[in-house]
């Protein structure tokens, strides 16, 4: 979309919205075109009220033709041709007709933006929920809290710019149609005159677009400065390394003011050219009618009105399609955000997944993030009975988190198959396998809400709601965090998170791992789950988690190996390769085994 002719570029971006809200949105289109009609309608009926007063003013006056001759038949029909007032009362009504049209245009168009606003969050909401977990790893949070927050709100001002741009294109096509009919000197004066005026104005619009392109880019950047600050805040402000990251946004900034700056000026041009270009162009008209033609009174003064309208309309237009274009960069970022979710939506398959009743297999499975960086995992095969527990062992890097993510069907392996109970991952619907999984990581999610609702995550109101209050009880007492919320002064009221009272790594951590074991999953997934614990917390831990034995399927992913020391099997990993596997005590107490080595090392 390079080029900044309106009239080429209007179908394009009324077809965007058309996309979103449907045809329904031209009925605002047709209710203006209606209001102009009306309008119109009251300006022509100026032509026999001008007539008559020309007439009343001892000029007999000629007999009317044309246009004037039409109204004034029209007037004769109801038998008030020779009436003046009656003529003034048709003009109020054609104008009230005209406000009344006019307000159910512009209150449906107010409608369709609260719409529109509902369909560009809400959906890019819903497709960030499906979108797939590689892509969400390459882009930017900054980025999509950019699209979501601010660029579809420019995008609705670009609506509302851009329907008013319409409103004012047809108000322009009807009071030429009618400065034609009138006067068709006038009228042709008049569309040479908006067409110049677009002419004129093009290389300024494609500027202002630019400046609108840059600046969503820019705001992109900005927020992804801005969410890297606050998540590492601490970090930065102990270590007195903010002023690097300040300098970065302080640029980013620089840059958003000045295209904020150029689009300003530019727009102040447009605006401040309005009033200059009508007065002399009426002037220039003015002048040619009474040098060059000879014309009756009423209907140079009839065109000369509906000329000013029309070149009014014809500078707004121009006005509303800077401003439009000044908004377009963040309409085209969410029009291309839409379809790029589109192409990176997860696949997800038609089968549900049963409760998962034999297990999980790993089928020789090897998979890479990126092709030129070679496998992460490399022809790997794993079997998993239900309510069974293993673990997961090896180096940094060996691809213990990778493998987890693949039996979540987070990833989807290159080659070889994930299997739920005997069904091809790539079959099974994944919300119905994802329901059945608790995952507690090292990097504890904690939500800005009450300590009940984190472990319940909005499943009902624990206040009114005993027996759920009795089951998020019972899952912070196996968490071991009961006895602290116990001691706050409004318990599991108590609101955590963001604005509320701060934990301590330990205590997040506890908390998640209690809200995984409220859900009773029938796979809980556990990696470096009890790192940030003391080794008293832990113990209590690893008995909970050790009750659950025979009761869910469990996977561990530990560094310190004791903790592991109850497990059913251990998988040793190295590179992406399994290498060992094995019952704890057989694989430690196996001198040549690289899993002794590990034990042996962590117990000096
Ligand atoms: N999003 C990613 N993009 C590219 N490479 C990645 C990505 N995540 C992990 N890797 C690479 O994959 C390999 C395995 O990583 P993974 O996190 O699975 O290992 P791990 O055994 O869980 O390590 P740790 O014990 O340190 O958590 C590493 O070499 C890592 O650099």
């Amino acid at each position: 979309m390079q080029s900044t002719n309106p009239f080429k570029d209007l179908p394009h971006y009324l077809r965007v919205f058309q996309s979103y809200l449907g045809s329904r949105m031209y009925l605002a289109f047709a209710l203006t075109l209606f209001a102009g009609l009306a309008e119109g309608f009251g300006i022509l009926m100026l032509l026999p009220l001008l007539r008559g007063v020309e007439a009343g003013g001892g000029d007999a006056g000629e007999p009317a033709t044309g246009v004037a001759k039409v109204m004034e038949d029209m007037l004769g029909v109801f038998g008030w041709a020779d009436s003046t007032i009656a003529v003034l009362l048709v003009i109020t009504v054609a104008f009230l007709l005209k406000g009344a049209l006019l307000f159910g245009a512009k209150g449906y168009i107010a409608y369709l933006r609260g719409q529109l606003l509902r369909e560009l969050k809400g959906e890019l909401f819903d497709c960030y929920a499906r979108m797939r977990y590689r892509y969400y790893v390459e882009r930017d949070t900054g980025h999509f809290t950019n699209v979501i927050n601010q660029q579809t709100n420019l995008a609705l001002q670009a609506f509302q710019t851009l329907t008013q741009f319409f409103t004012q294109f047809i108000s322009t096509l009807v009071y030429i149609a009618l400065a034609f009919v009138v006067a068709w000197r006038f009228g042709l004066m008049a569309l040479a005159f908006g067409i110049g005026l677009m002419w004129l104005f093009r290389r300024l619009n494609h500027y202002v677009r630019d400046l609108s392109r840059r600046k969503a880019q820019e705001n992109s950047h900005l927020a992804k400065l801005l969410i890297q600050f606050l998540h590492a805040f601490k970090y930065l402000t102990a270590t007195g390394q903010a002023k690097p990251l300040r300098g970065r946004v302080t640029q980013s900034v620089g840059r958003l003011t000045g295209y904020e700056m150029r689009s300003g000026i530019a727009q102040a041009f447009t605006e401040a050219a309005r009033e200059p270009i009508a007065v002399v162009a009426i002037m220039l008209i003015v002048i040619i009618q009474l040098v060059f033609t000879q014309q009756p009174l009423a209907p140079i003064m009839v065109s000369i009105l509906l000329f000013y309208r029309g070149m009014n309309a014809t500078l707004s237009m121009q006005g509303t399609w800077q401003q439009t274009l000044n908004q377009i960069g963040s309409l085209e970022m969410v029009r291309d955000e839409f379809a790029d979710q589109a192409e990176h939506r997860e696949p997800d398959g038609q089968r549900p997944a049963p409760d998962l009743a034999e297990g999980i297999t790993l089928d020789r499975v090897s998979f890479a993030y990126d092709d030129s960086l070679g496998a992460v995992i490399e022809d790997v095969s794993v079997s998993i009975p239900v309510r069974t527990s293993v673990a997961l062992v090896g180096e940094s890097g060996a691809g213990k988190s990778t493998l987890v993510d693949l039996m979540t069907l987070m990833l989807k392996p290159q080659s070889g198959e994930v299997r739920v109970d005997g069904i091809p991952g790539s079959e099974i619907e994944l919300a119905t396998w994802r329901k059945q999984i608790g995952y507690v990581s090292q990097e504890t999610v904690v939500f800005d809400d009450t300590i009940a609702n984190n472990i319940c995550m909005w499943r009902g109101d624990p206040q009114r709601d005993e027996a759920l209050m009795e089951r998020i009880r019972e899952a912070a007492r196996r968490a071991h965090i009961a006895h602290h919320i116990e001691t706050l002064p409004a318990g599991y009221q108590t609101v955590v998170g963001d604005r509320g009272v701060r934990l301590s790594g330990g205590q997040r951590q506890r908390l998640f791992i209690a809200r995984e074991l409220f859900r009773r999953p029938n796979l809980l997934i556990l990696d470096e789950a009890t790192s940030a614990l003391d080794t008293d917390s832990e113990r209590h831990i690893q008995e909970s988690i050790d009750a659950l034995k025979g009761e869910i399927t469990v996977v561990i992913i530990a560094h310190r190996l004791s903790t592991i020391r109850n497990v059913d099997h251990v998988y040793v990993f190295d590179r992406g390769r399994l290498v060992e596997d094995g019952a704890y005590e057989a694989l430690r107490d196996d001198g040549e085994s690289r899993f002794g080595r590990l034990v042996a090392a962590q117990a000096l």
